[in-house]
């Protein structure tokens, strides 16, 4: 079980002589097991948002809640992956993740045993020696990915993890990443660009305005995906409509 929960989120940065609020009265609940995904125009607060629900950034109103406990700071009920890889370069793959894990509080004698399984659950099981230097892109994401979800948090929380990638290490880290959210029933929040890739991932699109949820869409095509869905006239239509929110937003604020 893990829904996360903003109520009523406020945020904003100090600008010139007065404040620029990015975050205008929130409201969003993410359902335990929901694939939700969080598109918008550049600068509308979405990894503003994201950072709140991490606990990295702290915000001036509002409540976010793992499970109807309030957090207050980063925790381990939360996995976060961005789009720079983040990885400790002077830590091989495996150290990297074991990092994490003894930060978490596991006994250290677990460590090698739960990195080793992550970095299996990632398809990675023969690189636990290879330095963040000699992977590609992709690998270096996967690991990170593996450091986020080793500790075994319920909620995953991702800005643009693929937004550096080719178009085809993309699609295999996607199709890796709904492997991964259906066999460990984690309730993901996902910031994209793309929208295609969004319909693709998602149980929901939640489109925002500047600072505020504009409209959200449920992604109704079965599961599991496939490719030649992205043919399907649902699934074009979605993008229009998703699309067309962006372009034109519903609420003016
Ligand atoms: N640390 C900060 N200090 C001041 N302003 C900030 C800070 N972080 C973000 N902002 C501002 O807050 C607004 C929202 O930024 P945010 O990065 O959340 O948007 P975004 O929707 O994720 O954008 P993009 O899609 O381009 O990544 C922007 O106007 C940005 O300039």
């Amino acid at each position: 079980m893990a829904t996360l929960s903003l109520h009523q989120l406020e945020k904003s940065f100090p600008l010139g002589k007065g404040r620029h609020r990015v975050i205008k009265g929130i409201d969003l609940t993410l359902n335990d097991n929901e694939f939700v995904s969080i598109v918008g125009s550049s600068g509308c607060g979405k990894s503003t948002l994201l950072s709140i629900a991490a606990g990295l950034e702290e915000f001036d109103a509002g409540d976010v809640r793992v499970d109807g406990r309030s957090i207050t700071g980063p925790g381990i009920d939360r996995g976060v992956v961005f789009q720079s890889y983040t990885l400790l370069p002077w830590l091989t793959a495996r150290q990297n993740i074991e990092f994490a894990l003894k930060a978490a509080g596991t006994p250290g004698r677990q460590c090698r045993d739960i990195a080793q399984q992550h970095l299996e659950l990632v398809k990675l099981g023969q690189s636990g020696d290879s330095w963040p230097g000699e992977l590609s892109g992709g690998m270096k994401q996967r690991v990170a990915i593996a450091r986020a979800l080793s500790y075994r948090p319920k909620i995953l929380l991702m800005d643009e993890p693929f937004g550096a990638l080719d178009a085809m290490t993309r699609h295999q880290m996607q199709q890796l990443l709904i492997e991964i959210w259906e066999k460990h029933r984690l309730t993901v929040m996902f910031v994209t660009h793309d929208i295609e890739e969004a319909v693709w991932l998602s149980d929901r699109i939640v489109v925002m305005g500047q600072g505020v949820i504009d409209d959200a869409f449920d992604v109704r095509l079965a599961r599991p995906r496939h490719e030649e869905m992205n043919r399907d006239p649902e699934f074009i239509n979605l993008q229009h409509l998703v699309l067309d929110r962006i372009r034109h937003p519903a609420v003016s604020v």
